[in-house]
């Protein structure tokens, strides 16, 4: 049984829909890391799983139970915003203690002077200040627990959020950009602490970001989301290396993959550079297609010595790496390579070059953006000077 299931989510909003059946299903442990352009309905899906929204149709199914009548408070799932949502006037200490003072506490038991005379509510109240104590010492954050948020960091704020939400032992996390507040390092070492944290609680957990590295290096499987469809739901080396659709291939990787549109040939071929390729689909002579390869992809070869003719346009100097944005000779074509800086050394804009493809990294699609699968049909050293645009 997976540990929680969304099964054909339909919403739309004022007549716009906005997410067209999404269905997904999340394995015991499992962090998903949910991805897309902005706007293709992210918030609004972990929205409507939090219960803070509903769908049109569809099932939200958590440790078997369909949850999606019931209300955000009973389907014991916490989440975590990009804006933390601490309540200002409570300190670290009492946000963290909100969820459990919610469950536990009766009214009258949560009133700060009245609640401390109940003698039943009294015991409560240690046991929740011990829990509390707890999370914030394996979060190291409990030289905070005084503080209100308005005096602590960014990162400091960012882990009470996490206290208060792993401190309920939830069913299922779900995470909304939960680091877009924290600069660039202090984010690299937060991924490490939020897998850390969740590989120790092994709470099912569905995780939106915008950041690509971000969902490849911390989830066990990445969705990717386009206009409301999931198109892929698969590992990371999977989305990256097999991509099921163009639009997929086309949001994760940096620079973008190389996208060039061609036609099959008379043989049912589809042609990149000198590479031929057969698809398992028979194609008809004239169809239009796509090849795709990353920028790692390709290499520079002396004029003469590859098999596409360009030129350079443009050289982008990254420290471990250069970028090189080339224009094909033979049509109107960009092609991005990414080098190792020494292959790069007397390269300058207006260079003529060849490129040179790495046959077993072309990708095909069809034209509606579907993933063709692909043979390479022919690999010769002979210099192609047209690529069917
Ligand atoms: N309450 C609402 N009423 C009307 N339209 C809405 C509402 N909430 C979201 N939308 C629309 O739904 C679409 C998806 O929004 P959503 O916030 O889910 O996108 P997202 O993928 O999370 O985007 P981002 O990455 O920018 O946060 C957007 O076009 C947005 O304008």
């Amino acid at each position: 049984m997976s540990a929680f299931s969304l099964r054909d989510i339909n919403k739309s909003y004022g007549g716009n829909s906005i997410l067209k059946g999404v269905s997904l299903e999340a394995e015991a442990g499992e962090f998903i890391a949910l991805v897309g352009p902005s706007g293709c309905g992210k918030s609004t899906l972990l929205r409507i799983v939090a219960g803070l929204d509903h769908a049109d149709r569809g099932e939200i199914v958590i440790g078997g139970e369909d949850v999606s009548a019931r209300a955000a408070a009973d389907r014991n799932i916490a989440m975590v915003f990009q804006s933390y949502a601490l309540y200002p006037h409570l300190t670290a200490g009492q946000n963290i203690a909100v969820p459990l003072a919610m469950r536990r506490l009766s009214t009258a038991g949560r009133l700060p002077l009245i609640g401390g005379m109940l003698s039943g509510q009294r015991q409560i109240r240690t046991d929740i200040q011990r829990q509390v104590q707890d999370m914030a010492a394996s979060l190291k954050i409990d030289h905070l627990l005084d503080r209100k948020p308005g005096q602590m960091s960014g990162g400091q704020r960012q882990r009470v959020a996490l206290a208060r939400a792993m401190v309920r032992h939830p069913n299922v996390f779900l995470m909304d950009e939960p680091l877009s507040n924290l600069d660039a390092n202090l984010r690299v070492h937060a991924r490490g602490e939020i897998v850390e944290l969740h590989r120790k609680a092994g709470v099912p957990t569905l995780y939106v970001t915008h950041d690509q590295s971000e969902a490849l290096s911390m989830a066990d499987r990445v969705a990717v989301m386009i206009g409301g469809r999931l198109l892929q739901l698969d590992s990371p080396r999977r989305i990256y290396d097999d991509p099921a659709h163009i639009e997929v291939a086309r949001f994760l990787g940096q620079p973008r993959i190389n996208v060039l549109s061609t036609v099959v040939d008379d043989k049912g071929l589809v042609q990149a550079g000198d590479i031929r390729l057969a698809t398992r689909l028979h194609l008809k002579s004239g169809a239009a297609v796509m090849v795709a390869f990353r920028p790692e992809f390709v290499r520079l070869a002396p004029a003469g010595e590859g098999s596409l003719p360009a030129r350079i346009e443009r050289l982008e100097f990254l420290g471990s790496e250069v970028v090189i944005f080339t224009k094909l000779a033979a049509m109107d074509g960009v092609v991005v390579a990414k080098v190792p800086p020494a292959e790069a050394i007397g390269l300058a804009a207006g260079q003529r070059i060849d490129l040179k493809l790495d046959p077993g990294a072309i990708l095909v699609f069809d034209e509606h953006g579907e993933r063709l699968a692909a043979i390479i049909a022919t690999a010769s050293a002979e210099r192609s000077e047209v690529l069917h645009g």
